[in-house]
């Protein structure tokens, strides 16, 4: 056989092979034609990571006020759809919250307050659905959540004793430092019914503790009833350190805020007085500390996403979602829409008050604790724990910033959280001794 005639034969398998591909692959794209959300254009391999700027939930912010509230992004190989509207965000944690009941992995990096946890990270079925009846019938209830409230006011009371002592010695204190600590401490003692160390040699301890046998019912610690109920030492809630800071961005507020500061004191003085500590059954009594509480987690959301993964094909604000997609709900920019709040990127309790219209019906814009079935089950201990501490410490001291400094609220970092980039170094300056005889 003539070589020539071989080669055309081979040219023309290779080349009727690719046009079979393409028809195939015709086929299948006009199967799936769908209206999807839009995109950025991307570059080949990284796809938008050039485009992300500081942290990700301002990037993702830049980026939707040009491409939409429901737009794709591409992150390396990982594809998500983010949502930025209260509108979508109802619809997918509200009018379809089954459909989109389970949530992605976080990935490598530390996304997340709960990306230890597989309660919290969990696809929706029989294991999480058993967890959180556990939550929700034996952990969050009756005698358990009333000790957690008692181990929230002991640590408050540790950590006032201990700014008293710095106070007496006129020594600073790392404010953001000792306020997650404190917030540690609480959950550790929640979670292992042991004070926490910071002493990485402890683990070996604590595996020892959760894995003893306690016989009194109210002793039990949230380890106890888990690892009883179901044998799964994987299963506590693990808070990390450096997003937990968060929770407690109240006190830098504050601190650049003399005048909120004030009116908050002044609140409190005048239902607690001022020969005891502020308890947490003061709080309903005082929504002055509610607001302030509010603001500060509408500012800094610990969670400035929610995850969610869709179970099924489903039609999100007239575009099509498929089944698998990972979602992204940006909460950061939620609760910073000029469309919503007056000057959003400002600090003021009174927006939260009495008869202000702001948040009527409107609740889609104020997620800190997320919505649905995946929400926070423990949204209210987390906010008993919140108004405790930020009373006591408005209480007991005035707060001097090293230096005349301000407190940079702003400085978000380059991760995910949008934590506090740096340490706010401050003097405790006692206002009242309340262990004083
Ligand atoms: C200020 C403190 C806290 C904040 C801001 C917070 C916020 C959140 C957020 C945003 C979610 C995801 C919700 C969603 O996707 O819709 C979540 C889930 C969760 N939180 Fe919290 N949380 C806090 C404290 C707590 C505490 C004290 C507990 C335990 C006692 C707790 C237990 C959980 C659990 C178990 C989940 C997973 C629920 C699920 O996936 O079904 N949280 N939290």
């Amino acid at each position: 056989m003539a070589p020539t005639l071989v080669l055309t034969d081979f040219l023309l398998l290779i080349i009727s092979t690719l046009l079979l591909v393409l028809l195939v692959k015709s086929l299948r794209n006009s199967k799936s034609k769908g209206k999807y959300p839009p995109s950025a254009p991307a570059l080949p391999i990284i796809g938008h990571i050039h485009l992300l700027k500081s942290g990700l939930p301002t990037s993702f912010a830049t980026l939707a006020r040009k491409y939409g509230p429901l737009m794709q992004i591409r992150l390396g190989a990982a594809k998500f759809v983010v949502v930025s509207d209260a509108k979508s965000a109802q619809e997918i944690l509200r009018t379809f919250d089954t459909d989109f009941a389970s949530k992605f992995q976080p990935g490598p990096t530390n996304y997340h307050i709960y990306e230890d946890s597989s309660f919290a990270n969990a696809p929706y079925g029989a294991y999480w659905k058993f967890m959180k009846k556990l939550f929700m019938t034996k952990l969050l209830t009756g005698s358990q959540l009333q000790r957690f409230t008692n181990i929230g006011e002991q640590e408050t009371i540790k950590l006032i004793k201990s700014l008293l002592n710095r106070s007496k010695a006129g020594e600073p204190c790392d404010l953001t430092a000792e306020l997650t600590e404190v917030t540690h401490s609480t959950i550790y003692k929640m979670a292992i019914g042991r004070r926490y160390s910071n002493n990485p040699s402890q683990a070996a301890e604590i595996r020892k503790i959760i894995t003893y046998n306690c016989e009194n019912d109210d002793e039990k610690d949230v380890m106890d009833i888990l690892l009883e109920t179901y044998k799964d030492a994987d299963a506590e809630v693990k808070l990390t350190r450096d997003q937990i800071k968060n929770f407690f961005m109240a006190m830098e507020e504050l601190i650049n805020h003399p005048n909120i500061f004030k009116i908050l004191r002044e609140e409190i003085d005048s239902i607690v007085g001022n020969n005891r500590l502020i308890k947490e059954s003061d709080v309903p009594k005082l929504p002055y500390l509610q607001a302030v509480a509010k603001e500060i987690l509408r500012l800094h959301p610990p969670s400035p996403f929610l995850r969610r993964l869709s179970n099924k094909d489903s039609k999100i604000n007239g575009f099509d979602i498929q089944k698998g997609t990972r979602v992204f709900i940006n909460v950061y920019m939620l609760m910073r829409d000029p469309n919503c709040y007056k000057e959003p990127e400002k600090f003021m309790p009174e927006r939260f008050l009495g008869n202000c219209t702001e948040m009527k019906g409107r609740d889609f814009h104020y997620l800190p604790f997320g919505r649905g079935r995946r929400g926070c089950p423990g949204a209210s201990l987390a906010k008993s724990l919140l108004h405790a501490t930020i009373g006591a410490l408005v209480q007991c001291f005035d707060w001097k910033v090293k230096d005349g400094e301000k407190a940079d609220t702003e400085a978000t970092g380059t991760g995910y959280s949008g934590a506090f980039a740096s340490p706010l170094p401050c003097y405790p300056i006692t206002r009242f001794d309340p262990f004083q005889e």
